[in-house]
């Protein structure tokens, strides 16, 4: 049975301060005001605030469009072709099968993006974020993953309303990939791996994994996380928990991991480890089940071991779009989990047994934070 929370989305609401209200009220009949909004695009301080303002502003706009333009770029091959040389519009027709004109809209936009650069006319080449995301395969796969994503997204308003009572594209993915044998779970697990070499990298600058004798990652699918600390922490034991159809498509692992298959909900985490990983766990739960996987590494863990809790979290100053908007929305189609703040998950863990939790700094928020808890 779900316990009763005290953390969910549910907080009780309060108003804010007079000053406050007020002060919004007015600021925002301002920023709305064609008037006001006329002379600060043209006054000297005001105007470079205001077109940013009204960049930004586009930017939420048009959002979508840009994504499906990435999204473009990415299936059709467009940014792989690019990183080879440079292209005329007849070469990316020609390997993309699209239309000469097709191609040039597509490679016009991509360029408008910086995914791609115009080099000399009607030639291109990719350009400085085509370059950091054509070298990312965990971020083009995630690109391509996005297609789930954009259809349960298409109406936006109808997937609010089912209030996660009915399946979606999404939730229908993960559900086969954790419930299936074989080639889903293998395609959900491949996924999982190639987007975790940056989180792998983020956790093990903020963490030193190195002061403990035995690792357990929860939920470690294939073995990314462990195989990336894995030659920097020659002395430690490790051990990979998660869904039996999953570890048996582990592969390439150091001798040294041992496999522990078993269900976060109904089998006890193995005990002798001093400190267990929980990465991109958390937030694909909702509540009762967060609390049952941290009530099971507390009673798992002996006195002075450490959970550490990595994943992109809610309220992270410089990452608010990342995790409220993005991840609220992502975690909602999934019909499952949430995004929380690290205040939530210090509760949490104390709810669930341990004394003291700790907030370690990231120096990419929007790819993950890390908190530590123990007791
Ligand atoms: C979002 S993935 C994260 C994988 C990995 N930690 C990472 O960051 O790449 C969630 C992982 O939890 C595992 N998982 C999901 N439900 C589980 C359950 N009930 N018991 C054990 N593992 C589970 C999945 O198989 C998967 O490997």
């Amino acid at each position: 049975m779900p316990d009763a929370m005290p953390f969910p989305d549910a907080t009780p609401a309060r108003s804010p301060p007079e000053w406050r209200r007020r002060w919004t009220m007015w600021r925002n009949r301002v920023l709305g005001s064609r008037t006001f909004q006329h002379w600060a695009a043209r006054l000297p301080v005001f105007a470079t605030v205001s077109r940013h303002r009204a960049a930004r502003a586009f930017d939420l706009v048009a959002g979508f469009c840009y994504s499906q333009v990435l999204m473009g770029a990415v299936q059709t091959g467009l940014l792989d072709l690019l990183a080879k040389g440079p292209c005329d519009a007849d070469a990316i027709a020609r390997s993309t099968g699209l239309s000469r004109d097709a191609a040039t809209r597509l490679a016009r936009a991509a360029a408008a993006l910086d995914l791609a650069e115009e080099v000399a006319p009607g030639c291109w080449m990719l350009g400085q974020q085509g370059a950091a995301l054509q070298s990312n395969a965990g971020a083009l796969a995630m690109v391509r993953h996005h297609t789930l994503l954009y259809a349960d997204l298409a109406d936006p308003i109808a997937l609010l309303r089912k209030d996660r009572s009915e399946p979606t594209a999404l939730s229908t993915f993960w559900h086969y990939a954790t419930e299936a044998e074989g080639e889903t779970a293998t395609r959900y697990s491949h996924l999982m791996a190639t987007s975790q070499e940056m989180v792998a990298r983020e956790a093990m600058a903020a963490y030193p994994f190195d002061r403990h004798r035995r690792l357990l990652d929860l939920g470690g699918g294939h073995g990314a996380f462990i195989k990336a600390l894995a030659p920097a922490c020659p002395a430690l034991e490790l051990g990979i928990f998660d869904l039996p159809p999953v570890l048996s498509g582990a592969a390439s692992l150091p001798a040294r991991v041992a496999l522990h298959p078993g269900d976060f909900f109904a089998t006890p985490f193995p005990q002798g480890y001093d400190c267990m990983t929980l990465v991109r766990i958390l937030h694909d739960h909702d509540d009762d089940r967060c609390m049952q996987i941290l009530r099971s590494a507390r009673e798992a863990l002996p006195p002075g071991g450490r959970l550490v809790i990595a994943e992109p979290m809610a309220g992270v100053r410089g990452a608010r779009a990342m995790g409220d908007a993005y991840f609220g929305l992502y975690l909602w189609a999934m019909n499952s989990g949430r995004p929380r703040t690290a205040s939530e998950y210090a509760a949490m863990a104390r709810e669930a047994g341990f004394t003291r939790s700790q907030s370690l700094r990231t120096a990419m928020p929007v790819i993950t934070s890390v908190i530590v808890c123990s007791y």
